[in-house]
């Protein structure tokens, strides 16, 4: 049987993110996939500052490539849901599911077309205040949080 909802970051590119959306997910019990090659390594400060003691908690599965985690996540039967400012459907009317992964973009690029296509679906957190984009901790917070509250 399927377990919770995952968190998937994108090649992530700062440091002090990942390591605030490695506690949140430690805190919440959800496990992490990082897509690398990210833009920092595990022992840099900004990761550790951010993520405490709580990184030792974590979930973490690192992914060489865009490659061997899509190769992962088929194998493992589970839906790939992209969050992306480019989405129309808001993240609030979808319907999850055990076993999905949400994934994230990097902060300075999003994700590129092929991680696009791969999706199965593609979710926007509407910002009635306008923006361009939140950031990516927040975002996980508020979609994980979500997505919790369906499938609990
Ligand atoms: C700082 S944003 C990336 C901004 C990037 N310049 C872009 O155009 O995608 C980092 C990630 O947070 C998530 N994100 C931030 N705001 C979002 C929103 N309003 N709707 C959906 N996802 C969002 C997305 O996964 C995004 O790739």
């Amino acid at each position: 049987m399927k377990r919770d909802v995952r968190i998937a970051l994108y090649q992530p590119d700062i440091a002090g993110n990942t390591g605030t959306i490695l506690r949140f997910a430690a805190c919440m019990g959800l496990a992490v996939d990082i897509v690398e090659p990210a833009g920092f390594d595990l022992s840099d400060r900004n990761l550790r500052r951010a993520g405490m003691d709580y990184l030792e908690m974590a979930a973490l599965t690192r992914h060489v490539d865009w490659d061997s985690f899509e190769q992962w996540r088929l194998g493992a039967t589970r839906r790939l849901v992209l969050l992306t400012t480019a989405a129309t459907l808001p993240y609030t009317d979808f319907a999850f599911a055990k076993g999905d992964v949400l994934l994230f973009g990097r902060e300075s690029a999003g994700a590129p077309d092929k991680v696009h296509e791969a999706a199965d679906a593609r979710l926007l957190i509407p910002m009635p205040g306008g923006g361009r984009s939140l950031n990516v901790a927040l975002s996980v917070a508020m979609v994980a949080g979500e997505a919790m509250r369906q499938i609990s």
